[in-house]
């Protein structure tokens, strides 16, 4: 299906916003009024700026306030419309978006208003314009796109059909199955936008929450699904008032609408089945592990100590680059001091078991995400990789580790064996975004890897609430939480679990390689007692170990986590019996301990 997006969703000015969306590979845009009015180009040059682009201009919109009047206001309307009319002749447009009255209607009759629309769609006619009518879902009169489409088809004028936007429809609770009833070539355009549960006023909601397909809450795979059976083969398009959107980079807003997008189609066509043909299906190859997690820093010595207290084992240097490579079980930690002048410990990136490399690269190009730069030499294996949108690397390993060791791993030299030190996997990886990298965050996971995102969590940290989003496949095998950074903390900290079968005795080893564990405080053991009823001998073991425990109706979660180094951390977790979750309700414990712990080693600084 041809893309278009509306150009209220990006920031910068008219000619900005369609090279944007150019680049990023839309086909077609909705031109939003106001953006054409503050433009300093006539319509003409942007008529020719989006010929030369490549971009089709879908729409024009929006016309306000039409129908449902009074005859005086009804001519006036009409000449207001002709004025716009005119505009869109210059500009090339042929369909006008015309949104239900929420202000100067006075008359609540259908037939009113299909007379009035009628003479709008005659006068429209007359400029080989077609008008759309969309209900608003806080029309006076009209707010039910069913109701819109009553009016239409009362209307019956070749030149009137209906605009069915995704917000209106579904943030009201309407049955989107209905649409199945509008004959296809009667939908003359239809907008996209998902938006977070919320409740609050469906105005604000709108203006201000939208969020792009895959972020939020509505279920938009099943609402295309009933435009294609409608019949509908008109653009998709992506209509997103987002006071965040409007305020990031516009380039990387429109490659990241163009993701949602390839998402939506993917999504829609897996519903559909391969009978339909709604778009290619792209079965997304699902990663199947973690093959690495890098870590990066001009001195990744404090690392190496931590990782040899916790069992890893140095496993040898890179033949040509200052990298090391840590492992035990499947567990491998790149150590990469390479390029990395005053840079402190961070994770720098993340490597996928996938079935098919190649497959999953080109879909990654297809979403327009930045592939990664890597300086491979002679001899080495190229292992393809992106460009997250924390800045994060992430690389895809598509060929199975067939023994116990990725093939890669003989790029590395000089280092000892592995031994079985209880360590066994990396368990998550857990990531940080800045509250405006979040969304974007979680819609390159679910659209290039194809993970899932089960429900957000809020973490209560000493600088406020945390949120936290899970990304992980089916199995469980990669799960990669995210949590938005509060406000203005740029060195929040980022951390990698591992994961074993006996936490007590990793902790009692790493205790005498030298460690001290993140301190965890007596009123912990206390409300742990209280909520789960446990035995004294448990919390004891528990407590002498600094371990945090947690269980769900599955069974049992014990952990610890090491001290900061740089901007990265470890944790050491026990799942027991299938536990599935993350310790969520121990998580303000280690924030507030690992707040006291910074005040400890800079008591001045307030930043974690
Ligand atoms: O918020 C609005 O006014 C508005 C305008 C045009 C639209 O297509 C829409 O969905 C909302
Ligand atoms: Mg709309």
């Amino acid at each position: 299906m041809r893309r278009s997006i509306a150009t209220v969703c990006l920031s910068g000015s008219l000619e900005e916003k369609l090279t944007a969306a150019a680049a990023a590979g839309f086909d077609g845009v909705e031109i939003f009024e106001p953006d054409l009015v503050v433009s300093d180009s006539s319509p003409e040059e942007i008529r020719a700026l989006a010929d030369r682009l490549g971009l089709s201009i879908d729409l024009y919109q929006p016309f306000r306030d039409f129908e449902g009047v009074t005859p005086d206001l009804l001519e006036a309307n009409l000449r207001r419309a002709r004025t716009r009319f005119e505009v869109m002749r210059r500009l090339g447009a042929d369909t006008i978006l015309v949104c239900s009255n929420v202000g100067t209607a006075t008359i609540d009759s259908d037939q009113v208003s299909a007379d009035q629309l009628h003479r709008l769609g005659d006068l429209a006619a007359s400029y080989g314009i077609r008008v759309a009518y969309e209900a608003l879902a806080w029309g006076t009169y009209v707010d039910d796109y069913r109701h819109s489409w009553r009016i239409v088809e009362r209307v019956d004028h070749e030149a009137v059909g209906v605009c069915l936007d995704s917000f209106h429809i579904l943030s009201r609770g309407h049955d989107p199955a209905a649409i199945e009833d509008i004959p296809g070539e009667k939908i003359f355009f239809v907008q996209l936008a998902d938006a977070p549960a919320l409740s609050m006023d469906v105005l604000s909601w709108s203006r201000h929450h939208r969020l792009f397909p895959g972020e939020g809450a509505f279920d938009l795979g099943r609402f295309v699904v009933h435009l294609a059976r409608a019949g509908y083969d008109g653009p998709l398009s992506l209509e997103v008032f987002n006071d965040t959107f409007r305020q990031t980079d516009t380039r990387r807003t429109a490659e990241h609408a163009l993701r949602s997008l390839v998402w939506l189609e993917d999504r829609a066509a897996r519903l559909l089945g391969p009978t339909d043909s709604l778009s290619r299906i792209a079965d997304v190859d699902v990663p199947t592990g973690l093959d690495y997690v890098e870590i990066k820093a001009e001195d990744t010595s404090g690392v190496e100590v931590m990782l040899d207290q916790l069992g890893l084992v140095f496993r040898g240097k890179h033949r040509t680059k200052s990298v090391r490579l840590w492992s035990a079980g499947q567990a491998r930690i790149v150590l990469n001091e390479e390029h990395a002048r005053d840079l402190e410990p961070h994770v720098a990136g993340v490597g996928f078991q996938v079935r098919d490399a190649a497959a999953t690269s080109e879909r990654a190009r297809d979403l327009a995400v930045r592939p990664a730069a890597r300086r491979t030499h002679a001899g080495e294996q190229r292992l393809s990789g992106f460009v997250a949108p924390s800045g994060l690397e992430v690389f895809l390993n598509g060929r199975s580790a067939g023994g116990a060791e990725p093939f890669w791993a003989e790029e590395f030299e000089h280092g000892h064996v592995a031994s079985d030190s209880g360590v066994a996997s990396v368990d998550h990886v857990n990531l940080a975004h800045s509250w405006e990298a979040h969304d974007e965050a979680v819609l390159f996971y679910t659209s290039v890897l194809g993970l899932e995102a089960p429900s957000a969590t809020e973490i209560a940290g000493p600088q406020g609430l945390v949120r936290s989003q899970v990304m992980s496949n089916a199995n469980g095998s990669v799960r990669i939480p995210m949590n938005v950074a509060p406000a203005g903390q740029t060195r929040f900290p980022e951390h990698v679990a591992l994961r074993c079968d006996d936490v007590a005795a990793v902790a009692r080893h790493a205790r005498e390689r030298g460690l001290r564990p993140l301190p965890v405080p007596a009123n912990y053991y206390d409300d742990l007692r209280a909520r789960f009823d446990l035995a004294d001998d448990v919390l004891e073991r528990l407590r002498s170990n600094d371990l945090l425990y947690d269980r769900d109706d599955r069974g049992e979660f014990r952990h610890f986590y090491t001290p900061r180094i740089g901007r990265v951390f470890f944790e050491v977790v026990e799942r027991v019996d299938g536990y599935d979750g993350y310790g969520a309700d121990s998580a303000p414990t280690r924030l507030a301990a690992q707040a006291r712990l910074d005040r400890l080693v800079a008591p001045r600084s307030t930043s974690a």
